[in-house]
């Protein structure tokens, strides 16, 4: 499957989505945060970076359902207006602006393409699809480390295409990771690109994807204990289990604490050693789009990913990985090694 066009569409949404998210981030203004449910924040980026993917995805895949994490319940009531109509002003500032290099205007951007406010709502609820087993969905996480967004740090724009149960195409933008790590205080902005049996790459977010001059990914096959490190969650980290299998490891270098997917980035270019994370609540289950559209990308650039069992995530039980706790993912050599640090830090108690 040679999947072009949606990746050319899956880029085009994403680097748009970032565009957005960019402008929220360089001006964020008081009050435009809302508290979801689970006491998480969502941001006019959130919602915006949604609407204009699942207006892009609509466009090209009308039939394809979305899963996507925000939904604008919230949003529709009489105490939201201010940032309804932010979102709104956001979203068709983004999706009108000229077309760019790579793009093309029957995905949904250009001149004409303004939306109503009704319009965007109903772009942001094409995500409420409850994923499955079978057949095309796409997965989307706007902002993926909304916590890392606001305090500066890193976030990504996250979406994957899922086909029977097993990731096919993963885009993850990151507006501040910086292109090279070697040279932190560079440029930032980079776009990390990977299709299934077609390897990963990553290029700037600000070029148009050309096969030319990506930088394809690859996990280092071996590592010693000099050189490595885990690269795990600000706040979703086991620490105690992270440190001791840091010890058994032998591992000195101090651990790499990153927000959102920019950390499978990380580690897909060769940064730190593995991507650890189990979670505090032991009755959390992952949600898809916090790891699909990076499990391809550290596949796909010869790394193995699983659960803290060795187990295969499975994206196919709707919404959460329902079947699934921690996630381990690094080069083939270092996953067994850490794998089963892991299993003996578990048998220990902690
Ligand atoms: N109790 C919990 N344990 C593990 N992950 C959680 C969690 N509560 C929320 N998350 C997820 O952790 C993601 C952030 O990942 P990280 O901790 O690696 O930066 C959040 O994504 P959002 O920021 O998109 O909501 C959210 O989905
Ligand atoms: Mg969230
Ligand atoms: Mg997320
Ligand atoms: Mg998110």
């Amino acid at each position: 499957m040679s999947l072009l066009t949606e990746k050319q569409i899956a880029i085009a949404a994403v680097r748009r989505a970032c565009a957005l998210t960019s402008l929220v981030f360089n001006q964020l203004r008081q009050n435009e945060t809302l508290t979801k449910d689970d006491e998480s924040p969502v941001t006019v980026g959130d919602f915006g970076s949604q609407a204009v993917i699942n207006t892009v995805l609509r466009h090209a895949f009308p039939d394809d359902p979305i899963v996507g994490e925000e939904d604008s319940a919230e949003l529709r009531s009489d105490s939201t207006e201010a940032v309804r109509h932010r979102i709104v002003e956001l979203v068709n500032r983004i999706l009108t602006a000229p077309l760019q290099p790579g793009e093309n205007e029957q995905w949904g951007f250009g001149p004409e393409r303004g939306l109503s406010t009704d319009e965007v709502m109903d772009m942001i609820d094409r995500g409420n699809y409850n994923g499955g087993s079978t057949g095309r969905l796409w997965t989307l996480d706007p902002i993926d480390g909304t916590k890392g967004f606001l305090r500066g740090g890193q976030y990504a724009v996250c979406l994957a295409l899922i086909i029977d149960s097993v990731v096919h195409l993963g885009v993850v933008g990151c507006p501040n990771l910086p292109l090279s790590a070697s040279n932190p205080s560079g440029p930032r902005g980079c776009i990390f690109v990977a299709v299934k049996d077609q390897g990963a790459f990553q290029f700037s977010l600000d070029d148009p994807f050309n096969p030319e001059t990506a930088v394809p990914l690859h996990l280092p096959a071996m590592s010693t204990p000099e050189n490595s490190c885990i690269l795990q969650s600000v706040g979703h980290t086991r620490l105690t289990v992270n440190d001791r299998v840091a010890q058994l490891l032998g591992w000195t270098m101090p651990p790499i604490s990153m927000d959102s997917q920019a950390k499978y980035c990380s580690l897909s270019r060769g940064e730190g050693g593995v991507y650890l994370r189990l979670a505090g609540d032991l009755g959390y289950r992952e949600k898809i789009w916090d790891h699909a559209p990076s499990a391809i990308l550290i596949e796909e650039a010869g790394g193995v990913i699983t659960d803290a069992d060795g187990e295969p995530l499975n994206f196919g039980l709707g919404r959460s990985l329902e079947n699934n706790y921690g996630i381990i993912a690094a080069g083939k050599d270092v996953h067994s090694r850490v794998l089963k640090a892991v299993k003996q830090v578990r048998a220990e108690g902690k």
